[in-house]
């Protein structure tokens, strides 16, 4: 095992040419394909750009010399101009569901911002915007879940005094509305204070529509959620257009993982294989390097003949372990599994600890972090590397001791961002790994959403996104 898992980086880089190849001999399958819109996936693309979702033509692209990606174009919020929006009462869907201390002090403002481009965006051509979001899992209406502690925030950040309304809809609410001037904003309650909202109660949808006169959605962490706000809305109010931030998630987790600049690495850990059983099936179709670390790397261990001591195994995934193995290697795919580990005497922070070979776990030991030879096997696979995708932690993060591989992903993906590489976090304890390291605001993209991307990397349609109204779609772009 400890061969296949930690080849030397030659190999490493001559399986990624070979898979980087493999497009080509499999484009004969690829037939008929929508044509697509333009590529713009790196940082910094204009964000008015189409939202990029469904199929994908990556092989017949390659085969034609085009990196090229077939897309249905969600329409955009960037394209509605002043003409469009002028006076009109905006409803915006962002996902506002923030920390708060238990001072309601807001202890992680990045969803807050994330929304503002495309705030400022309807203010900026005159439309009234009304802010809906759900902060927490209330059941019904409680006090500690209310969004009020997020005025001063969004006030700063828009340089402008944000409205807030007690309520979601009702009497109050359209008085409320009625009063707005041109490029003012109103913040309705927590969206989530009525049980309609998560169960897409039509009429509660309507009423909530009949505030406004046209929709953007820009709730990327809750678009993986059929809900009134974030699909009933879509069925009263036209136009129904995605947001900047919606947009980019996409253009990033869908589009460049799609359609990625190769060499193509996906690091894939976490706890378990049964929560990333889909993502990892879907990067395999799609990667040319898959670094495996995590607690998840035990039952692939284990389906391997190796003794893992106590460390974490899902007996009920060894077949399955061994099957992604062989289609990884059916693939073309360099599947890399750590060749050594941490491992501690028990799961606390101040366990004991001593690192050892993968295949050199004693009974009563568990594994909690990858060790520094992998660090260095997964460093010199992805110096190959064009773009790189990154989902779960190497080990249990959470405790100072074992944090020393996944911190070592983080810095490494930092350095190789600084010199063009895409990186993307594809949200959950990834991007906490990533802001904890300090290197966030280096990365291409960093998602705000943990369970949306989750299933955005697992090939899933997203509700929230595919109720939006289709944009133009347009021809292949080669480049
Ligand atoms: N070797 C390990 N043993 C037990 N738990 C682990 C191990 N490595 C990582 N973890 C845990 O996995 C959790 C994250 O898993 P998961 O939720 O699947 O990832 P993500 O939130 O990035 O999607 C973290 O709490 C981390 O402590
Ligand atoms: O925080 C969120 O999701 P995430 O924790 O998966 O990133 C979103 O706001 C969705 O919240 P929900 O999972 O209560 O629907």
């Amino acid at each position: 095992m400890a061969s296949t898992a930690a080849p030397p980086a030659a190999l490493v880089a001559r399986r990624a040419a070979a898979a980087a190849a493999a497009p080509l001999r499999r484009a004969g399958l690829a037939a008929g394909c929508q044509p697509a819109r333009s590529l713009a996936f790196a940082a910094g693309a204009d964000p008015r750009l189409a939202v990029h979702v469904a199929s994908r033509c990556r092989a017949a692209s390659a085969a034609r010399g085009a990196r090229a990606v077939a897309t249905m174009a969600k329409k955009s919020v960037g394209d509605l101009t002043a003409a469009d929006l002028e006076g009109k009462r905006v409803l915006v869907r962002a996902d506002l569901n923030v920390p708060l201390d238990d001072n309601q002090n807001i202890t992680d403002d990045t969803r807050i911002r994330a929304a503002i481009p495309t705030i400022k965006y309807l203010l900026t051509n005159g439309a009234k915007v009304i802010l809906t979001s759900h902060l927490g899992r209330p059941k019904g209406v409680t006090p500690k879940f209310s969004l009020a502690p997020l005025v001063p925030r969004l006030s700063e950040l828009l340089g402008i005094e944000v409205k807030k309304a007690d309520d979601v809809i009702g009497p109050e609410v359209e008085k409320l509305v009625a009063d707005l001037a041109n490029g003012a904003v109103l913040l309705l309650e927590n969206v989530r204070f009525y049980k309609e909202e998560e169960k897409n109660d039509p009429e509660f949808a309507k009423k909530l529509a009949s505030l406004a006169d046209l929709f953007v959605n820009d709730a990327f962490g809750t678009a993986h959620r059929a809900h009134a706000s974030t699909e009933g809305v879509t069925k009263f109010l036209k136009p129904s257009v995605a947001g900047f931030l919606l947009q980019k998630e996409l253009d990033y987790l869908d589009g460049a993982v799609s359609n990625p600049k190769r060499p193509f690495a996906a690091i894939v850990g976490g706890s378990k294989v049964s929560s990333k059983i889909g993502v990892i099936e879907s990067l395999l179709e799609k990667c040319d390097i898959l670094l495996l670390g995590g607690g998840m790397i035990f039952t692939f261990y284990k389906a391997q003949g190796l003794s893992v001591g106590s460390s974490l195994v899902e007996e009920d995934k060894l077949e399955l372990a061994t099957s992604l193995l062989a289609k990884a290697k059916a693939k073309g795919v360099s599947l890399l599994l750590p060749s050594d580990v941490v491992i501690a005497d028990k799961f606390a922070p101040d366990a004991n600890s001593q690192t050892v070979a993968a295949s050199a776990i004693p009974d009563g030991w568990m594994g909690l972090d990858i060790g520094p030879d992998s660090v260095k096997t997964f460093n010199d696979a992805l110096d190959t590397t064009q773009t790189i995708i990154w989902n779960g932690p190497m080990g249990v993060f959470e405790f100072d001791k074992f944090a020393v591989g996944t911190e070592a992903v983080a810095k490494k993906l930092a350095e190789l961002s600084k010199k063009g590489v895409t990186t993307i976090i594809g949200g959950g304890d990834s991007v906490a790994a990533v802001e904890k390291v300090g290197v966030a605001d280096v990365m291409s993209h960093i998602s705000t959403g943990g369970g949306a991307s989750l299933e955005l990397l697992e090939g899933k349609q997203l509700p929230g996104v595919v109720a939006l109204d289709e944009g133009v779609v347009t021809s292949s772009v080669a480049v």
